[in-house]
């Protein structure tokens, strides 16, 4: 019988791959400016429970991932510790919590600094996606774990996309100047799997503002691959993408019967 690929391995995998073990970090830092006033994002109730939780839980569902790192709020660490203790995570993942920084990137990179050695996969997922299923995460770990050094999951775009330049002045509409081919465009979610070293030379080496981690590794000059997203792993950012997160987690919890 084949060992199960998705399960942190043995000293001698039987699969014949190198052996590979996969920590996760969860930026959660993020103010919401869009959600609204609040809470910060990641702290705020989907179905009774706070967003970042269900976002932990994701991750801890797969089999693949030993380490949640989560990046808390700058002022908020002891309070996700505490929320951490009071919810119901798998006994099999271990927990780490560092407070996070001014942008994304920088709230990464902190995530990163903290990871212990022995962790040769990374996944980085954003708490703002709280409903990405199982099935994503292990699609991406998988990727990588077939020798990728950058994967993310990705959708076609359902709406036509135009190009537009700046509006020439003050209360002026802006002029379309194109209309990309969006058969060849993607929108990209989390979690966005990698090799660790790749992800940690990116950090060390990209300056520039990004919005996410796999541009990093394009701008290093290597290859970035896809997996198919799912579209329930929509980030939550403005008002109604809680309305659309709290029927999915209502029609879940239906078909689950409680
Ligand atoms: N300084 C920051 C900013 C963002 N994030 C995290 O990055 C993810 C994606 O960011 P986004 O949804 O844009 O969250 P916010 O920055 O909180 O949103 P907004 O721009 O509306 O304030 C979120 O899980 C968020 O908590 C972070 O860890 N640290
Ligand atoms: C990382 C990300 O979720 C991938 O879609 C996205 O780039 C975050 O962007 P935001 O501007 O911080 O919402």
């Amino acid at each position: 019988m084949s060992a199960d690929p998705l399960t942190p391995p043995s000293p001698t995998p039987a699969s014949g791959r190198p052996a590979t073990r996969t920590a996760a970090v969860i930026p959660a830092a993020g103010r919401g400016v869009r959600l609204g006033p609040g809470a910060p994002k990641a702290l705020r109730a989907l179905g009774g429970t706070p967003m970042l939780i269900h976002a932990i839980r994701a991750m801890a569902d797969s089999r693949a991932v030993s380490l949640v790192v989560v990046v808390a709020p700058p002022d908020g660490a002891a309070e996700v510790r505490t929320l951490l203790d009071a919810h119901a995570l798998p006994e099999r993942t271990d927990f780490v919590v560092v407070p996070g920084g001014d942008s994304r990137q920088a709230s990464v990179k902190l995530g990163l600094d903290a990871l212990p050695p022995g962790y040769d996969i990374v996944l980085v997922h954003d708490a703002a996606r709280p409903l990405v299923p199982v099935d994503t995460v292990d699609a991406v770990v998988e990727a990588v774990r077939d020798g990728a050094p950058a994967v993310v999951p990705a959708l076609p775009l359902a709406d036509t996309v135009k190009q537009v330049a700046p509006a020439p002045g003050p209360g002026e509409p802006e002029p379309v100047v194109a209309t990309p081919d969006r058969s060849l465009l993607r929108a990209v979610q989390t979690p966005q799997g990698f090799d660790r070293a790749t992800l940690v030379r990116a950090h060390e080496t990209v300056k520039d503002d990004v919005t996410d981690d796999a541009s990093m590794v394009e701008q290093l000059g290597l290859t970035v691959v896809t997996v198919p997203g799912h579209e329930e792993a929509f980030k939550v950012t403005r008002p109604l993408d809680l309305v659309l997160a709290e029927a999915v987690l209502a029609r879940r919890r239906l078909n689950d019967g409680f």
